[in-house]
């Protein structure tokens, strides 16, 4: 028998988690008093920022005394293991785990899954899941985290057994756009035997891809791959595209475009991104702010645009909340927000990076049926970034990197 207590906390929208974890860190709290007085640990997103923060202000590389490299420029994954390896070395009495299998590769996953059933003989483990599929399988004991309260559950199965139904069916059609952005030729990106490379670390080798009109793509690959490195050639802010044979919108990378040039032709969404709009934006505005690229609005919005951002927020069943503060809504929604925002001026390219890391199973299925509308009734190419096949999603092309030690090959996995 596991000598050791473990606890699974659902999740949703709605949870106060970082509540939670600060009070679990500090304080007794009730239903949890096996660990009063013990010293725990956090593995989560939130820490890492934290540790990156600790590396830009005060040059202290705790995580990272490995390798010259700085933890801002790892990989997601490379940060996680670093993470780990980190905490596991200060031996703490208790783990709280937020999401661990959120952004982490198939492989990475299995094995982090096992680092865990071993270490669950030695410390408690205080699981956070969004995803029923994620919950790990020696956790004995679970409650659902509703804003800051925990209710206990007698039996597990009443959560892990419902289904997801999500309300929104998104009936009414995408909005056409104010105006419409022209370009003749068929192809919008093109990588041709484009290979990158970090000091002497090989990560792209020989990379052969074209992105065309109207097309639905997911990027996969494992940890450390290089899809981020992709991405960031494509929207134009990564330098290593200089002097390779990339093609945006027509241009050769360094023919002069600038990259605002570029941006205005590429509508993007990161969860991250959501931290910047901390202030008082109103859904409507933010839905505006998508014509301009801005944060925020600095002009009075036109009638037009105000009926446009009418379109959008009725499909999304959110009209009726458009006074609310973008700040105030739940993670699902500002998901939903943030990717009409991104969408609004029907840009050539969609891209949507993680997008649903964190979301739990039915806020995950009802964004993707937005995609996939998106998709069917727009013009627009969508590139989607993810590790997990997203239930429902559906791509009509898949583009794998495969790592090996002199960069990563990538190859069409799937085509339709
Ligand atoms: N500025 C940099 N300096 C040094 N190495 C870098 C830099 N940027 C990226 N790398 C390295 O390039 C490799 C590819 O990183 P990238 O972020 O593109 O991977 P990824 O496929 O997006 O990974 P993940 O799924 O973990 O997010 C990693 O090994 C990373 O450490």
């Amino acid at each position: 028998m596991n000598p050791k207590k473990h606890w699974a906390l659902f999740i949703n929208n709605q949870s106060n988690k970082e509540h939670f974890i600060y009070s679990l860190l500090k304080e007794d709290v009730q239903g949890f008093e096996d660990l009063s007085r013990l010293k725990g640990a956090l593995f989560s997103k939130l820490a890492l920022v934290k540790f990156i923060d600790e590396e830009e202000r005060h040059e202290s590389k705790l995580l990272t005394k490995e390798t010259p490299q700085l933890l801002k420029t790892m990989s997601s994954g490379e940060q996680k293991k670093a993470l780990l390896t980190y905490l596991l070395d200060s031996k703490p009495d208790f783990l709280i785990l937020d999401n661990p299998f959120d952004n982490l590769d198939v492989d990475f996953q299995k094995e982090l899954k096992q680092i865990l059933g071993t270490i669950s003989q030695e410390i408690h483990i205080v699981q956070l899941v969004s995803r029923k599929i994620d919950v790990l399988p020696f956790v004995s004991h679970f409650a659902n985290l509703d804003n800051r309260t925990v209710h206990f559950l007698k039996d597990s199965s009443t959560y892990l057994n419902t289904k997801n139904e999500s309300g929104i069916l998104f009936n009414k059609p995408i909005p056409p756009p104010l105006k419409v952005i022209h370009y003749s030729d068929d192809v919008l990106v093109a990588l041709k035997n484009v290979s990158v490379q970090f000091k002497e670390k090989p990560v792209l080798q020989n990379i052969n891809w074209k992105i065309k009109q109207g097309e639905f793509w997911q990027l996969i690959g494992k940890n450390g791959s290089g899809k981020t490195t992709i991405l960031s050639m494509i929207t134009g802010d990564s330098i290593k595209g200089y002097g390779q044979d990339l093609y945006l919108f027509g241009q050769k990378k360094g023919s002069g475009e600038t990259v605002w040039d570029i941006k205005k032709k590429i509508g993007y969404f990161t969860p991250s991104m959501t931290d910047k709009f901390t202030g008082h934006h109103s859904l409507e505005h933010m839905v505006i702010s998508g014509l301009h690229d801005s944060i925020g609005l600095y002009k009075k919005p036109t009638e037009t645009q105000v009926q446009l951002a009418k379109e959008w927020l009725g499909l999304i069943g959110m009209w009726d909340s458009r006074k609310t503060y973008f700040h105030d809504l739940s993670m699902g929604q500002k998901r939903l927000i943030m990717t009409v925002r991104a969408m609004v001026k029907h840009p050539l390219l969609l891209i949507l990076d993680e997008p649903t890391a964190g979301l739990d199973d039915e806020s995950a299925l009802l964004f993707v049926h937005l995609v996939n509308k998106i998709a069917q009734e727009s013009t627009t190419a969508i590139l989607f970034v993810s590790h997990r096949t997203e239930p429902g999603l559906e791509p009509q092309f898949v583009y794998e990197l495969a790592m090996t030690p002199n960069g990563s090959l990538g190859k069409v996995a799937k085509n339709s």
